[in-house]
């Protein structure tokens, strides 16, 4: 969905004023980027979320996410039980490390000489580590591929905040670096969320495929925190409605599909989006309804918050309400989801008007936090 991003609603409060962090795109009105200069040694930056490898670290992992953000203690003690549900190890790890031996092998073979570096904001390997180390490799620029495909502050800003800041800690002469734009509406995500829907429908009953209630699901934010989304405000939930439409229409052209909220977190006294989950599933039962589809297309792969929110939470508010549910799966290491990070590195590299992608200017999203408490 084409935003406008001439209008810059947060002047003033950019990361920092390298105009590479402030890449306007879409529409044409944007300014070309230049292509790359010949012999600058550049590598790609898989940049994500981070997750605990056991149990010792799930609590100091959960430090790290939440410092400074006024979550409970008693919200933080629930989620550190779900990481040692399975065994203390997130699963984003794993998916990650998959995902970019599938990039890798995708840039040999598209005869794309880049080295990929993986860099997380909350846990090993930090990306202040992958910077040093791409320091100390001699690259001098990096393009960074973010494991979120949706604008807002959680999903977009604070990827912008994590390049700067491990840049800030080298100093002049770190590896500059650019951002690759959010990619919700890149063909290739498209199809791959398009694909698991597909698979989960047929995974149903014959006698329900039809008729079963498609459920898209994201990351709950703060309303204050949606109502800043992209440069005019909104764009986590118009980013969304207009993906999970894609990815519907895809399989299905024109069934309706309803757009819902998972993994709240933060004090109940601040308002977050709505419905829950599972809120929406027991509607859905009171309706009438007997079966359900549920597409996180908020997420890029099945990692803990799709694991326990979903396959076992919400599995289980359908199970107490008779309903039959199927989760489908995320873009994961999917062809077309692996192939669309190199389109959007090539894009980036070759200059001009940026296509694919939507990239918000470095100071748009910007939320205030909650004080401490
Ligand atoms: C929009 C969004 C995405 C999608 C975009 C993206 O992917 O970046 C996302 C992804 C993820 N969120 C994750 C984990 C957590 N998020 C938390 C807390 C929060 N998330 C928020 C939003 C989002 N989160 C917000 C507004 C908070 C409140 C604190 C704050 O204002 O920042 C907390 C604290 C405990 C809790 O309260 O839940 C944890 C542990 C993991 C790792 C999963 C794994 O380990 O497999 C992933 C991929
Ligand atoms: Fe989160």
């Amino acid at each position: 969905m084409p935003l406008a991003t001439d209008v810059d609603i947060h002047p003033g409060q950019a990361p920092d004023d390298d105009p590479s962090l402030a890449v306007r795109n879409n529409g044409g009105a944007a300014p070309a980027a230049r292509p790359a200069p010949p012999g600058r040694r550049e590598a790609l930056l898989v940049l994500s979320f981070g997750g605990p490898e056991g149990p010792d670290d799930v609590l100091p992992f959960l430090e790290n996410v939440t410092r400074g953000r006024g979550i409970p203690p008693e919200r933080l003690a629930a989620v550190a039980e779900h990481y040692l549900h399975f065994g203390g190890v997130s699963p984003i790890n794993g998916q990650n490390r998959a995902l970019i031996s599938a990039v890798e092998a995708d840039l040999r073979a598209a005869g794309v000489d880049l080295p990929v570096y993986w860099g997380n904001r909350n846990w090993v390997p930090y990306v202040e580590d992958a910077w040093r180390q791409m320091a100390d490799d001699g690259i001098e620029h990096v393009y960074v591929f973010a494991t979120s495909a949706y604008a807002s502050a959680s999903g977009c800003r604070q990827y912008h905040e994590d390049i700067a800041r491990a840049r800030a800690v080298l100093g002049p002469g770190a590896p500059t670096a650019e951002k690759l734009p959010h990619y919700s509406d890149a063909p290739g995500f498209v199809r791959a969320n398009a694909e698991a829907l597909a698979a989960a429908l047929d995974r149903l009953p014959p006698e329900v495929r039809g008729s079963a209630r498609l459920v898209a699901t994201a990351h709950s934010v703060p309303e204050a925190m949606a109502a800043v989304a992209g440069p005019d405000g909104g764009a986590y939930q118009q980013e969304l409605l207009a993906a999970a439409r894609a990815v519907v229409d895809a399989v299905d052209p024109g069934r309706p599909v309803d757009l819902v909220w998972q993994s709240r977190s933060g004090p109940p006294s601040v308002p977050w989006l709505e419905p829950d989950v599972n809120d929406h599933l027991r509607a859905l039962a009171a309706a009438g309804e007997t079966a359900v589809v549920v597409l996180p297309v908020g997420f890029v792969s099945d990692h803990l918050e799709v694991a326990w929110d979903l396959d076992t939470e919400a599995r289980e508010t359908a199970a107490e309400l008779g309903l039959t549910f199927v989760r489908a799966g995320t873009a994961g290491t999917h062809p077309a989801f692996v192939a669309t990070v190199r389109e959007l590195l090539e894009e980036r590299r070759a200059g001009g008007p940026p296509r694919l992608g939507t990239n918000c200017p470095a100071a748009c999203c910007f939320v205030a936090r909650p004080a401490r408490r």
